[in-house]
């Protein structure tokens, strides 16, 4: 007879079991592209200035380049005449000089320049290694690659950088009723794929999108055997539970072994984790919500763990609008809107079900509940985690 219940584990149970199989055969490669291809990146090696910039102080404006202390006693009442300069343009080393005194400031008669008023020393000056020093360290090796990391690569003098080479991963969806376009009753949209791709391609995975297939165990396990050969992980979506058609852990336990089949999470319990002739085989629950927070909560972050990566994301604090009741026995990811009122973060709870992808789009981010907690009262400051 069919067993329709479920053993969960803990949540970092499953994440020990998913890093497990992935470190006895995926290595992660590197590879060294040019600064404008890193896009999603996680770097492969600790990265420092080679020069400092700006490498000299120099000018911040088109102008005379002077000593402060001469232009002292200068007012527009008592003008001055200054024959010590440089003239000099934006960017140009000031050499000895410590401040610029712009072109429409001053009138040049015969050879000196007229001022008006006094600098104070560095004025319109960009002193020496004011964005970066030889020698400071821009990245360490394992973080994620910002917008603003490569901007100081380059201007430490990087235009190549060494990135990790991300996984092939396959996903597979499954359901006789899913397809692109509704044309009869019974189907459904098949758009959890897009939820994968996007979440996916954040962090540089290389994204494979198949077509879904229907729910027959012989034709998921041929599938199933064919992507494996090519992919490095294999990510089957629904039929992860234990309705009469949900065949995922079947067609793992066939071709290999299921490892784990439920976690104590919500949403996201009936997932499986399992190994196929060594590699990584998940199957992730069909309802949108828990297949997002199974792959950000549990995938992700034993992925990240494992390779010791740092994806460098954003928590908010926040204090939190009403009480939430939470399962003791599940660890709950509850998603929030954040609005910042008289200068505090405030986080406004949004609908639980997760079938319901407008709870993930209206929200900006969610907050952990853990699974020992039953409550968490209005008022509390909260952490949020940003998506
Ligand atoms: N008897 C039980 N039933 C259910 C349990 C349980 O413990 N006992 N768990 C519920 C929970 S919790 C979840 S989560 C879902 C997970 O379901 P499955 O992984 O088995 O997925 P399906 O039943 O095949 O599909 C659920 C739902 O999601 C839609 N779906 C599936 N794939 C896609 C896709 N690629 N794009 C868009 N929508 C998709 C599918 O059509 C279904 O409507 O099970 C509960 N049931
Ligand atoms: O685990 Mo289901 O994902 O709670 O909705």
């Amino acid at each position: 007879m069919k067993d329709y219940h479920f053993s969960t584990v803990l949540p970092q149970h499953a994440r020990v079991s998913i890093q497990e199989i992935l470190k006895k055969y995926l290595v992660l490669e590197e590879e060294e592209i040019s600064l404008y291809d890193a896009k999603n990146r996680f770097v492969a090696e600790d990265y420092k200035a080679i020069h400092t910039s700006p490498p000299t102080d120099v000018a911040a404006m088109d102008g005379y380049a002077v000593m402060a202390e001469e232009t002292f006693d200068a007012y527009d009442t008592n003008p001055k005449y200054l024959e010590n300069f440089k003239t000099v343009q934006t960017g140009e080393s000031i050499d000895n000089f410590n401040a610029v005194i712009p072109f429409e400031d001053v009138q040049v008669e015969g050879g000196k320049i007229k001022i008006f008023q006094s600098y104070y020393p560095r004025q319109n000056v960009r002193s020496q290694g004011e964005d970066i020093k030889e020698g400071e360290m821009i990245i360490k090796k394992g973080e994620f690659l910002t917008f603003f990391d490569k901007v100081y690569l380059k201007a430490g003098g990087w235009l190549n950088v060494k990135v990790y080479k991300m996984p092939k991963v396959a996903f597979l969806p499954t359901g006789d009723e899913l397809v692109d376009r509704i044309e009869k009753a019974g189907q459904l949209v098949e758009f959890n794929s897009v939820i994968f791709s996007e979440l996916l391609y954040q962090y540089g995975f290389e994204i494979s999108i198949f077509k879904p297939v229907a729910n027959d165990l012989n034709v998921l396990k041929e599938t199933l055997k064919k992507l494996l050969d090519e992919f490095d992980i294999v990510f089957v979506n629904a039929g992860s539970s234990k309705g009469d058609k949900d065949l995922t852990s079947e067609a793992i336990q066939s071709l290999g072994k299921v490892i784990v089949h439920g976690i104590a999470i919500k949403p996201g319990k009936p997932t499986v984790i399992g190994e196929i002739n060594g590699k990584l085989v998940m199957g992730l629950p069909g309802f949108p919500v828990s297949m997002f927070f199974v792959l950000k909560e549990i995938f992700l972050k034993a992925f990240f763990d494992a390779y010791l990566l740092n994806p460098k994301e954003k928590t908010v604090m926040a204090v939190l609008e009403r009480r939430v009741g939470s399962d003791v026995g599940a660890e709950e990811y509850i998603r929030v809107q954040v609005e910042n009122k008289d200068g505090k973060n405030h986080a406004r709870v949004l609908k639980r079900g997760a079938s319901v992808i407008s709870s993930l789009i209206r929200a900006d981010g969610y907050i952990v509940v853990p699974i020992n907690v039953d409550v968490v009262e209005e008022g509390s400051l909260v952490k949020v985690k940003m998506i």
